[in-house]
């Protein structure tokens, strides 16, 4: 009842409010992304184990964004965080081009499940301000989205998580390029 009544308020005052899932290998910068955008603060984290939550609201938009662990063992739990999620932000540590084709395995098999077959991707290439980090554009050919993605929505932005450069761009990305019924 009470979100019935906030939803119709939301839509007379253009609010919206949709959830965000943010995925990517451990040590990409997610949980640093997330405190950053929420508190404006780096906050040393230790890797997630788990998930953290928190609501950002940008321009009319309330995140919910779903920040969970990438190491490996438990990658597997991911997929318990699918449902109903509008926008997927895979994070990417563009300066580890080791790991960069393990990262390109891991977001296919997230965008391949059928229950994400509607979500919008935004991809951040993250630690821009690092010497040796692959540009937005080369991890964006690197992950052939434009071949392989012809009927969903997305965009790779670089982002720097110390400095928040690129964190808005990418929340008003997923604003406008989601509904607004
Ligand atoms: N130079 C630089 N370092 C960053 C940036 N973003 C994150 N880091 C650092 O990268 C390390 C890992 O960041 P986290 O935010 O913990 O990574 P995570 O993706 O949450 O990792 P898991 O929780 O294990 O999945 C930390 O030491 C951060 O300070 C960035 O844009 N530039
Ligand atoms: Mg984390």
């Amino acid at each position: 009842m009470g979100s019935s009544i906030s939803k119709t308020l939301g839509k007379l005052f253009g609010s919206r409010e949709m959830k965000i899932l943010m995925l990517g290998l451990d040590n990409a910068g997610k949980t640093t992304i997330l405190y950053k955008l929420k508190l404006n603060k780096i906050k040393t984290s230790t890797p997630t184990v788990g998930f953290n939550v928190e609501t950002v609201s940008y321009k009319n938009v309330k995140f919910n964004m779903w920040d969970v662990g990438g190491q490996e063992r438990l990658r597997p739990l991911w997929r318990h965080y699918f449902p109903a999620t509008t926008a997927l932000i895979f994070v990417i540590d563009s300066s580890d081009t080791e790991r960069l084709n393990e990262a390109k395995e891991e977001l296919y098999s997230i965008i391949s499940e059928k229950e994400m077959e509607n979500v919008v991707l935004l991809v951040w290439a993250n630690k821009q301000d690092l010497k040796n980090a692959m540009k937005p554009q080369e991890v964006s050919d690197f992950l052939q989205l434009s071949e392989n993605l012809k009927n969903q929505l997305w965009c790779v932005i670089g982002s720097n998580a110390l400095s928040g450069q690129g964190l808005l761009e990418g929340l008003s990305w997923i604003s406008n390029n989601t509904s607004k019924k």
